[in-house]
């Protein structure tokens, strides 16, 4: 990815990696093994819930520095969740955009 990706962008350039990663399954690939893990979707679920603690802890401690990384891992976990479900982005999107 590149370093200088607009912000608006970033989310769909990992998304389109997360999704590229689940079609090809690369070897040395962290998606790529969350694809194929032999716990199934659990090994996912269970990041996502080690990330939201995370991420609280880093909130109640008031480290920001550490509350921005968690925040990352609890959202690309997100992503891969989505993804393994067949869900898009802009599913995502949708979702958010009726509620305004
Ligand atoms: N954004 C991420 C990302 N965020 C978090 N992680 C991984 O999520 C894991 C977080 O788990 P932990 O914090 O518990 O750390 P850990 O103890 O090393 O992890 P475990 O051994 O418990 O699984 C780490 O292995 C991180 O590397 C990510 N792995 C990949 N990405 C993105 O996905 C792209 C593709 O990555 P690969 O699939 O690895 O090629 C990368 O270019 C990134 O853009």
């Amino acid at each position: 990815m590149e370093s200088d990706t607009p912000p608006a962008e970033v989310l769909d350039e990992l998304f389109a990696t997360i999704e590229e990663r689940k079609e090809t399954l690369p070897e040395g690939s962290y998606t790529a093994s969350l694809f194929t893990h032999e716990k199934g979707e659990n090994a996912v679920l269970e990041k996502l819930g080690e990330e939201t603690t995370e991420t609280i802890l880093a909130a109640k401690d008031e480290e920001e520095e550490e509350l921005l990384a968690e925040s990352a891992d609890l959202v690309y976990h997100l992503l891969v969740l989505l993804a393994m479900e067949d869900a898009t982005l802009d599913d995502l999107r949708a979702e958010l955009r009726e509620r305004f």
